[in-house]
Order: C-alpha cells, then sequence, then structure tokens
C-alpha cells in the first residue's frame, strides 16, 4: 500500500544510494570481533559524507587542521552490513585522500539514531536512510505542491520512532497562507519555520523571506537530516543555509539550458552559522516512507506528558478514540492537560492511527 494520495509511481530503492539490506537497530552486533578477525589498532575515525556506488566519501581529522576528504570502500568483513550517510566509521589502509588512493571502512562505530523506512507499512524489511542525525527537519511547500498532514505525520513518525526531534519548515508562503495546515500540528512540541523566496524562486537575490538566522539558530550544533517531497523547495532552502553545497534545484538554467535534474542521492552538508557550526545532510525526494518497522510504544514516548498518564491505562490500550478506560482520553476530557490538551491528543492519536 501506498501512503501517497497522488499518482506518483512507486520508485523502486535501487534508484538510491541507501543500501538495501536487512539492518537491526542492534549497535553491539556493528562490531564483530572474532579471534580470526584483525583489530585494526591503527585505525583511524571519519565520517561517512555520502554514497556513491559502493565508494563512500568520508571526512577524516574533521574539526583538526588536517581535515580532509577520502574516498573509501566497504572492507568485505563488514559484509551486507549498510554503511549509511552520517555513519561514523573507522578506517585502515591509505585515508589521506590523495588522488587514486582508496581507503578501508572496517567497522561501523555505535549509532546515537538511525532513520530508517520500509517499502511499505506491511513491510517489516527496513532500509538505512542517514545514521546519527538528532535533528529532522520537514521541509513542506505551503502549496504546490499542496501540503499534506498524513505526509508530515508520517515523517513525523519516522522520527519519533527514531529518537530524532522534528522540526518543520513551511516553504512557499508567498503562495497560500500556511495557518490552516499548521493548524494540524498545534498539539506537538514542533517548531515551525516560514519561508519564502517570493515568486523569484531560487534567484541568489531572492532569500529575503527565508529565516536563515533562526534556522541558524536551531541547527548550530546538530546534525540534521532534511526531507521533503520533491518540488517543495528543500534545494533552494539547502542552498540557501549551504552557499556551497549547489544542490540542484527544479529551476531550468536559461544559460546552460540544463533541464532539471534534482538532487538525487544523500549527502551530508557542513553548515556554518555565526552560532556554530552543524551538518545538514539533505536526502533525495523520498517518495515513499514506510513505517513497518515502527514501534507505537516509540511514538507514544515523544509526547512525555502523555506517556506518563498511559501508564494508568489498561493493558494494551491502544490509546485511540474508541479504547476503553483510556487514561489518557480520561485526563484529557477532565481538563488535565490544559487547553491543548484536546489537540495534543489528537495529534498523538492521528500519528497513531498511521501505521495501525
Ligand atoms: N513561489 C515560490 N517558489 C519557490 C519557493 N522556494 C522554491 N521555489 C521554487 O520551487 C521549485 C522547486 O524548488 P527546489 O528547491 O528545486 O525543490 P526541491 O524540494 O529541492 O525539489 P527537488 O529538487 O525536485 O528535490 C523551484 O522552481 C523553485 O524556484 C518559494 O518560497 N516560493
Ligand atoms: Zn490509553
Amino acid at each position: 500500500m501506498s501512503w501517497w494520495d497522488t499518482d506518483d509511481e512507486d520508485e523502486p530503492y535501487d534508484e538510491y544510494d541507501e543500501t538495501s539490506v536487512r539492518v537491526r537497530p542492534n549497535p553491539k552486533g556493528n562490531r564483530p570481533r572474532t579471534k580470526m578477525r584483525p583489530d585494526h589498532d591503527d585505525a583511524v575515525v571519519a565520517r561517512v559524507l555520502g554514497v556513491d556506488r559502493g565508494r563512500y566519501t568520508v571526512l577524516v581529522d574533521e574539526n583538526t587542521a588536517d581535515e580532509h576528504e577520502a574516498i573509501a570502500a566497504r572492507a568485505s568483513e563488514l559484509r551486507r552490513q549498510a554503511v549509511v550517510t552520517g555513519d561514523r566509521v573507522d578506517l585502515v589502509g591509505d585515508a589521506s585522500g590523495d588522488e587514486g588512493t582508496l581507503a578501508r571502512i572496517v567497522r561501523i562505530r555505535e549509532r546515537s539514531t538511525l532513520l530508517r523506512r520500509s517499502a511499505d507499512d506491511t513491510d517489516a524489511v527496513e532500509r538505512v536512510i542517514v545514521a546519527n542525525a538528532d535533528q529532522m527537519l520537514i521541509v513542506v511547500a505551503a502549496a504546490n505542491p499542496e501540503p499534506r498532514t498524513r505526509l508530515v505525520d508520517r515523517y513525523l513518525v519516522a522520527a519519533y520512532d527514531a529518537g530524532i526531534t522534528p522540526l518543520l519548515c513551511v516553504t512557499k508562503t508567498d503562495l497560500a497562507d500556511p495557518a490552516p495546515f499548521l493548524a494540524n500540528f498545534a498539539g506537538l512540541d514542533l517548531p515551525v519555520f516560514l519561508s519564502t523566496t517570493g515568486a523569484g524562486g531560487d534567484h541568489a537575490d531572492a532569500v529575503d523571506g527565508i529565516p536563515l538566522d533562526e534556522l541558524f539558530h536551531a541547527l548550530a550544533g546538530h546534525d540534521t537530516v532534511a526531507v521533503g517531497h520533491s518540488g517543495v523547495g528543500k534545494s533552494t532552502l539547502v542552498n540557501a543555509l549551504v552557499p556551497d553545497a549547489h544542490r540542484a534545484t527544479g529551476h531550468v538554467n536559461e544559460v546552460t539550458g540544463r533541464g532539471r535534474h534534482t538532487s538525487s542521492s544523500t549527502i551530508s552538508l557542513r553548515l556554518r552559522t555565526p552560532y556554530g557550526d552543524g551538518w545538514i545532510i539533505d536526502t533525495p525526494g523520498v517518495r515513499s516512507f514506510g513505517l513497518g518497522h515502527v514501534d507505537r510504544a516509540n511514538i507514544l514516548k515523544a509526547f512525555t506528558d502523555l506517556a506518563a498518564i498511559a501508564e494508568n491505562c489498561p493493558r494494551g490500550c491502544t490509546h485511540l478514540p474508541d479504547a476503553p478506560d483510556c487514561a489518557i482520553i480520561e485526563a484529557v476530557d477532565a481538563g488535565e492537560l490544559g487547553e491543548l490538551g484536546p489537540a495534543r491528543l489528537d495529534s498523538l492519536q492521528r500519528l497513531l492511527a498511521t501505521f495501525a
């Protein structure tokens, strides 16, 4: 089942740089060590910036005078284990980054978070998109394409499930008032940024309406994965945040005559802000975001106040509108959660129902 109500065809996974293998969220399992295996005590740590056809662009000696990029391959001892953008890995071999050199990734370091998706909601086989992101910037347009609550709900569920803090950026606010759409999220602790480049689109002189300072504040010191449907203006936004990113935008270049070429691979970009550095991990327009792997308990956990109340729910309570004796519903009805209580409960129920 596809969750899009548009006629987008389902794209096969191999169009993306995600590694299509089953990955269990078992960080300990990332470090196989047997007596047969060399210890690689000489390994250096690197950050995976991007993946392209089995070659990994990695950043070595991060934040030192020697910081440089290198190209690496995955060592056979990692077998089919997925190495993804954002991973911290141990490298051996020539990590100098000199022309023609190739280092070897021998270990994946323990991941703090893992953003995953499955082919569809009934498929438990999951694919890893990004490792170690602590924030998710959900980009949605106020219009063209029309914003969809269900779509944002699904991003939220994926973020909450992974333990990643979501932020929402609404673009193209010159085309429509985003308020009615945003009302759907009033019950969430979701920072919202409103952005417009005006009708001028992605021209460099049209960034006045992009709330760069607010975004810099929110993004400094974080590894933020940016997600959004193709055409929402995510590349325009990323290019404004990271001026040397050169993410391909949907704007046809009149000089070269080259047509629309959309960003096609997940890549980490270093963000420099007056408030400190950070990382933006830009993902290609992900069309399907199955939630077959999601654990409902993780969704409830994201609503700390409601999760505490749920301790008093009957065993196996779904917390959905028809749940008998649900402690959360009763607390909200009794006004215990204040004015925003009903909106909060509604958001929780909508997210739980997303993959019920
Ligand atoms: N009116 C208006 N148009 C915008 C705005 N931001 C971006 N656009 C236009 O929307 C189109 C899509 O922008 P992109 O930045 O390429 O969108 P994207 O989300 O990266 O899409 P893909 O490249 O397909 O992944 C371009 O023609 C932009 O010029 C905005 O704030 N207002
Ligand atoms: Zn309940």
